[in-house]
């Protein structure tokens, strides 16, 4: 069965744009590449694969559940799903700090705390960057520190809002590096690119957005 599934969707803003899904089944352990030209609803359909932007119309499933956009459903479903913005914020304070209030959120303290911080940063190459300060990072920095905090959350599903755009090139082979493995681990990853060879290099499905839909594959 899909991890997710959206049927008949359309989603927009007052004011004009549309875009409409008449079929997405996100399966569990791919890796799936969104692209389409600046202002194609990339970033619209992250937003709404995770749970934040009610579609004006459609069907929504998680698993085997309806979506039905309210109360505990719709917290418990949000926690299996993790966003990352292109230019992510992080708070004053650590690293370290960054990663934990997410976990202390969810309730994970102590042991367990410590060890999925020590992994997501070894896993982006930042275990000496723990106690740095977050808000004095490159770009290119913030954005593996992000990828880390996301990962710390251990979701089901992974959506990158193009996670390597600007960056140069071995860093961006640093983030493929990361994300490749992410199937193996039990995550589902959908990323925004722009960038053509992604898809191979990650062995990753093309989802294409344009004139306003999801275009068939
Ligand atoms: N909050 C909003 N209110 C109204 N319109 C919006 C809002 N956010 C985005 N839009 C419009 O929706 C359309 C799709 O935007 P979106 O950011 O999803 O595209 P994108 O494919 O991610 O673009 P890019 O490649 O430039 O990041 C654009 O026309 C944009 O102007």
């Amino acid at each position: 069965m899909a991890l997710l599934t959206l049927s008949n969707i359309e989603i927009g803003y007052p004011g004009g744009f549309n875009l409409w899904v008449n079929h997405l089944a996100l399966e569990e352990g791919r890796i799936y590449i969104l692209s389409g030209p600046n202002g194609a609803g990339k970033s619209t359909l992250l937003q709404t694969l995770a749970l934040l932007n009610c579609p004006r119309r459609g069907e929504i499933r998680v698993g085997d559940e309806r979506l039905t956009w309210r109360g505990a459903q719709l917290r418990r479903l949000r926690r299996r799903i993790t966003l990352v913005h292109q230019n992510p914020f992080l708070f004053s304070g650590s690293i370290q700090h960054n990663l934990a209030m997410g976990l202390a959120l969810r309730g994970i303290r102590g042991d367990e705390q410590r060890r999925r911080i020590e992994q997501s940063l070894e896993a982006v190459g930042l275990s000496e960057f723990a106690r740095r300060p977050a808000r004095k990072l490159s770009g290119g920095e913030t954005r593996r520190v992000a990828l880390a905090r996301a990962l710390a959350l251990r979701p089901d599903i992974l959506l990158l809002d193009e996670p390597t755009a600007n960056l140069d090139r071995e860093t961006v082979a640093t983030f493929e590096e990361v994300i490749q493995i992410l199937p193996a681990q039990g995550i589902t990853v959908v990323m925004a690119s722009h960038d053509p060879g992604q898809p191979q290099r990650l062995g990753g499905e093309l989802l294409r957005l344009g004139g306003g839909r999801l275009m068939p594959a």
